[in-house]
């Protein structure tokens, strides 16, 4: 099967190496295409809107958990109904593969999360039908 961005891990990455060039971003974002390309492809940037904070909260804490397992660290801004999420590679001032892996595995989160929240609202459907 060939290697997609969810099947793989973040890679340490000890810098030295050059950052990805446009067109190398370009061809990884295309597993990641709700992001947005960023400061002259040195970022990769996507804004997930939530139903409120505690919403949001969540969101934050399994992306700050996904980070940790994977030993690569977006920068994360969030509030009320909203979460920023901004992946670069400090190391090497640019994008790296990891940024797209942790990007495809963020995306993950949230249609897991939509799926279970749809489940959930047709269980109470069906109890209260
Ligand atoms: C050794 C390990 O790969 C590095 O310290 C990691 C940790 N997380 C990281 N996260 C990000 N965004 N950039 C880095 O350069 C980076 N370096």
């Amino acid at each position: 099967m060939a290697e997609t961005l969810l099947t793989k891990s973040c890679m340490p990455c000890r810098g030295g190496m050059p950052p990805l060039t446009q067109q190398e971003a370009e061809e990884l974002l295309a597993q990641a295409p709700e992001w947005a390309l960023l400061d002259d492809a040195h970022r990769i940037e996507r804004t997930f809107r939530f139903g409120n904070f505690r919403e949001a909260l969540t969101f934050v804490q399994q992306v700050g958990g996904l980070a940790e397992n994977e030993g690569h660290h977006p920068d994360v801004s969030f509030g009320w109904g909203y979460a920023t999420v901004s992946l670069r590679t400090k190391k090497i001032k640019g994008l790296h593969e990891n940024d797209f892996i942790m990007a495809a595995k963020i995306d993950r989160i949230t249609s897991i999360g939509n799926r279970l929240l749809h489940r959930t609202i047709e269980g109470a459907a069906c109890r209260s039908g």
